[in-house]
């Protein structure tokens, strides 16, 4: 029995969700090159969870379930005035909340698929909420409802701020939301179908993803890839950073990817808004500073940007504070985290590989008074 380090190559399961396929990635069949110019995340979440793009009136009916299910539970709001937000990683605190939030839902362990749809529905809303009543609480601001008129991206944005985004900022996090939604069998959608073969209810599986998406070399790389832009401060600096990380052996964040080897498919999309978004901010350092980098390791080590590289820039443009790039991650993803949870429920096994034994060899056991 020989084993696969971190799995690379293992083909642990079927799903007609997500599909990468020569450095191509598809969404239920449906290129993210098509839904990521032309879609709204809430069309793509529909797409994820039914294996079909909604009509009009589905979309509008989807949209307005949504709404409705945005408001947060009394304790939810009641936890997260109840510890120092300041000191507190918003993962962290993203992944707790999740939990009580399964507290306060009567239906956590109903496992129909009804009450498991319904229950998709208020985790993708309300972990956006989540997300918003964390960045307004530690700010110390009021709490701001959606808005019936904004769509998901929107009043996300509008929940965190307070005021209506302009066209511009809503487009980019609707198309940031789009390309992050669903990958395959990543770390943490891996972990969410791990949790929920057990027959566990979805909020475990979705709190276990939250945490699994929040390591450095997952999703907690975006806030990674700004700490390193600032650090790094002006573009004449940037290669003899980079030089200095790479002797010292340390990885570059926002770069390399277990699947791609040629480039994510969805880095050109961030680069282009990053391009966008730092010129119309006067903040064109972080882009220039970020191709730099990007050509830097690709000459060198042969090593694609991946999402995480240039969203950091763009949701630093959109005057997101740099912690919450990570959570932001996740209210996008929960919504493949479901479809594979739902995935796995339709059609489940339980999930348990082996390892291959290098301890030492069975033993003679010594009684503890015997043991020098
Ligand atoms: C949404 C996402 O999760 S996208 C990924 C986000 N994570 C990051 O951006 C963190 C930085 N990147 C990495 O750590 C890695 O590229 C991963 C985790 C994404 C993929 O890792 P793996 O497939 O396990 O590749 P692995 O770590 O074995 O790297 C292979 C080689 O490339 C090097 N390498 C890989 N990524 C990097 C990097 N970002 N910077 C420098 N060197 C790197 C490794 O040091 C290794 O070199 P070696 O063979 O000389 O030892
Ligand atoms: O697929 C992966 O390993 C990581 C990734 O890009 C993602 O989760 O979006």
């Amino acid at each position: 029995m020989s084993s696969t380090k971190g799995l690379e190559g293992v083909v642990a399961t079927q799903s007609a969700i997500s599909s990468i396929i020569d450095d191509q990635l598809t969404y239920v069949g449906y290129t993210i090159d098509d839904l990521a110019e032309n879609s709204s995340f809430e069309e793509v979440v529909y797409l994820l969870w039914n294996q079909k793009l909604p009509t009009e009136t589905e979309l509008k009916a989807f949209k307005k379930q949504l709404q409705d299910a945005m408001d947060l539970p009394e304790g939810v709001i009641t936890h997260l005035h109840s510890y120092d937000l300041s000191t507190v990683h918003p993962m962290a605190a993203l992944r707790s909340a999740v939990s009580i939030l399964g507290l306060y839902d009567s239906e956590a362990d109903d496992m129909s698929d009804e009450a498991n749809k319904r229950k998709a529905v208020r985790l993708q809303a309300r972990m956006a909420a989540i997300v918003a009543a964390f960045s307004r609480i530690r700010s110390g601001k009021d709490l701001v409802k959606p808005k019936s008129d904004l769509g998901f991206a929107a009043n996300l944005l509008y929940m965190m701020n307070g005021e209506e985004p302009k066209d511009i900022e809503v487009e980019a996090i609707n198309k940031a939301l789009v390309l992050h939604a669903d990958h395959e069998l990543n770390a943490s959608t891996f972990t969410a179908r791990v949790c929920v073969a057990t027959l566990s209810d979805m909020y475990s599986g979705v709190t276990a993803a939250i945490g699994a998406l929040k390591g450095p070399l997952h999703g907690g790389a975006n806030e990674r890839v700004m700490k390193m832009l600032t650090e790094i401060g002006e573009e004449e600096n940037a290669i003899p950073y980079i030089k200095d990380k790479l002797a010292k052996k340390e990885k570059i964040m926002g770069m390399g990817h277990r699947v791609y080897r040629n480039g994510d498919p969805r880095a050109k999309f961030l680069k282009k808004m990053s391009k966008e978004l730092t010129e119309l901010t006067h903040q064109p350092k972080w882009y220039n500073m970020s191709i730099k980098i990007e050509d830097y390791i690709k000459q060198e080590k042969g090593l694609p940007a991946n999402v995480d590289f240039y969203s950091a820039s763009v949701y630093h443009s959109l005057g997101i504070d740099h912690d919450l790039f990570t959570p932001i991650f996740a209210v996008s993803r929960v919504s493949g985290w479901i479809a594979h949870i739902l995935e796995q429920y339709a059609n489940n096994r339980l999930i348990r590989p082996r390892a291959e034994y290098v301890g030492p060899q069975t033993r003679e056991y010594v009684p503890i008074e015997k043991r020098g």
